[in-house]
């Protein structure tokens, strides 16, 4: 997997990034002991840090004739219509079970402790299209490598995954089946909000 941080990829010294970093809310031993939470949702309070995270993205993709932004449940559906929405893209959410009415493909993956599975109707991609996939953080990769499954499995190609926030990948960590994954904030370990 190619891992790229914005700061090292065109971003150096953005100053944006250093606001979004710190709009990201930390809250410790959620939702348990040992976890150092990072709460998104403080950055979609911050109108200018919000924005900042959402044009990022756009200008990144806007010009790479992306037609499909594929958001994961629950956190990917906060930052991907926006995004779809300025690149002129369509939307698609990945959904956890029993969520979408139509028919679906599955693609179930492994948490650090248990199981889960993402969905996505049939139909709503078709071969060939060029995807992009959009979550708030990447921790293990798993999430991710089953939203990267799903497209491929219906003939889409994923261009590159994108998150607000990623852990720097110890090696061989993650398998997002060799595809790039661009993230724009490393997570902190205390809160500065
Ligand atoms: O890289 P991974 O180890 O797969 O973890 C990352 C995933 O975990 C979180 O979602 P969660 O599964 O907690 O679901 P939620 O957004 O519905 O709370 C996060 O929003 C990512 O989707
Ligand atoms: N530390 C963390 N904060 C928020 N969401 C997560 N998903 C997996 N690990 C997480």
């Amino acid at each position: 997997m190619v891992e790229m941080f914005a700061a090292e990829n065109g971003l150096k010294g953005d100053a944006r990034l250093q606001a979004i970093s710190n709009a990201i809310r930390v809250v410790p031993h959620f939702p348990k002991q040992g976890i150092m939470f990072q709460d998104i949702t403080t950055l979609l309070l911050d109108h200018k840090a919000f924005k900042n995270t959402v044009d990022i993205f756009v200008d990144r993709y806007k010009d790479m004739d992306i037609s499909v932004v594929a958001g994961v449940e629950a956190r990917g559906f906060m930052f991907g219509p926006t995004i779809a929405l300025a690149i002129g893209a369509k939307f698609v959410p990945l959904r956890k079970p029993k969520k979408l009415p139509g028919e679906v493909i599955a693609e179930a993956y492994e948490l650090e402790y248990g199981s889960d599975c993402l969905e996505m109707h049939v139909g709503a991609v078709e071969a060939g299209e060029r995807a992009i996939v959009i979550d708030d953080l990447v921790a293990t990769g798993g999430t991710l490598s089953a939203a990267i499954s799903l497209l491929e499995r219906v003939g889409a190609e994923v261009v590159e995954c994108a998150c607000v926030i990623g852990l720097r990948e110890v090696k061989g960590q993650r398998r997002l089946n060799g595809k790039p994954l661009y993230i724009l904030v490393e997570p902190r370990e205390i809160d500065s909000c």
